[in-house]
């Protein structure tokens, strides 16, 4: 197998079909790879007993597409190995595992998971806000507990609707979630890297701005250099004691040791938490009851996989036959 690859012929293959190359740690398997076998001319550098560099070197000059698997880093010196590289393909709808830099000046095209995931994920995000503002999850551990017929006063939650819900990047997720909350009665605002001329939200040109002007922040903006610890001491003070944080995004938007610390004082009223700064650890000091934890699970429901796999494969197709791409990702 290795030899079959050894010079640039061999990259006309026999099968003639497109040449995409797999970029995954060996320990991420994908149902990707069967999907697309019939269709593609797959190239697996996890599969090679070669280290992936060398693999890359020897075999991949020819490489037009490429598809990130989940969160396998993908570097400017991997990128470098790829000199045709047109297209990645990122099964994910963040993409901060990507040197997006190296993209951007290569001018290679990216697409990402942000349809095929935005309404699970706000789905998700509405979840959590109704969670902890209505304590559920608070109210299901009593329930188990025990604690019903012994003690009548389960903790009392706080009302969804007339909430006053700020949403921080309004991509694919942003918006869905929006739409959503809009249903409950909620007032809808947004702080995003631009204003959005066809949204009928509210526009708050920082997060401060935004928070000051909410009674729930939730989080689905993408992490970059602007957005790590995007929430802060200040954004915290400026939400206010009843104010509560939803995190859909990525753990790292969130300054976690100090979110940690106005919950405990009582300085924010809950928090939601999708994603953490260094999952899948999460500070045992999180675990109050007006704290909903998941373990980074917002995208997924076996609908929204199914809706990836589809989009990898059409965003494949048309790439190879010069049609419009689906879901592409602008590299600012
Ligand atoms: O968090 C998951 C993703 O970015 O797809």
């Amino acid at each position: 197998m290795a030899n079959s690859y050894a010079n640039q012929e061999c990259f006309q293959s026999n099968d003639d079909l497109p040449m995409v190359l797999l970029h995954r740690l060996p320990s991420f398997n994908s149902p990707l790879k069967d999907i697309l076998q019939p269709h593609f001319h797959l190239l697996d550098p996890a599969d090679s007993p070669e280290p992936a560099s060398s693999f890359l070197s020897c075999h991949a000059k020819s490489v037009r597409a490429l598809i990130c698997i989940y969160n396998t880093p993908l570097s400017a010196e991997t990128l470098n190995l790829l000199p045709s590289l047109e297209l990645i393909v990122a099964t994910t709808a963040g993409v901060e595992h990507i040197d997006l830099e190296e993209c951007r000046c290569r001018g290679i095209i990216m697409t990402n998971a942000s349809t095929a995931f935005a309404e699970d994920a706000a789905d998700h995000a509405v979840a959590l806000l109704i969670d902890v503002c209505r304590r559920i999850s608070t109210a299901d551990r009593f329930v188990r507990a025990g604690l019903w017929p012994v003690k009548r006063d389960c903790p009392l939650g706080f009302k969804v609707g007339r909430k006053r819900v700020g949403i921080v990047g309004l991509g694919r997720i942003g918006l869905e979630v929006g739409k959503r909350l809009e249903a409950f009665g909620c007032s809808i605002a947004y702080n995003s890297r631009k204003k959005k001329p066809s949204v009928p939200f509210s526009y708050h040109a920082t997060v401060l701005d935004l928070a000051e002007d909410s009674d729930a922040l939730i989080l689905c903006c993408s992490l970059t250099e602007q957005t790590h610890h995007i929430i802060n001491k200040d954004v915290l003070e400026a939400l206010g004691k009843e104010g509560v944080i939803i995190n859909v995004g990525r753990g790292a938007l969130i300054d976690e040791k100090v979110l940690v610390q106005f919950l405990l004082t009582g300085d924010t009223g809950g928090a939601g938490l999708d994603v953490f700064e260094n999952e899948p650890d999460v500070p045992r000091e999180l675990e109050l009851d007006n704290v909903v934890l998941s373990p980074h699970r917002a995208i997924f429901a076996s609908e929204s996989l199914e809706a990836l796999h589809q989009l990898v494969f059409t965003n494949l197709k048309a790439f190879f036959s010069n049609k419009p791409l689906q879901s592409v990702f602008q590299i600012e």
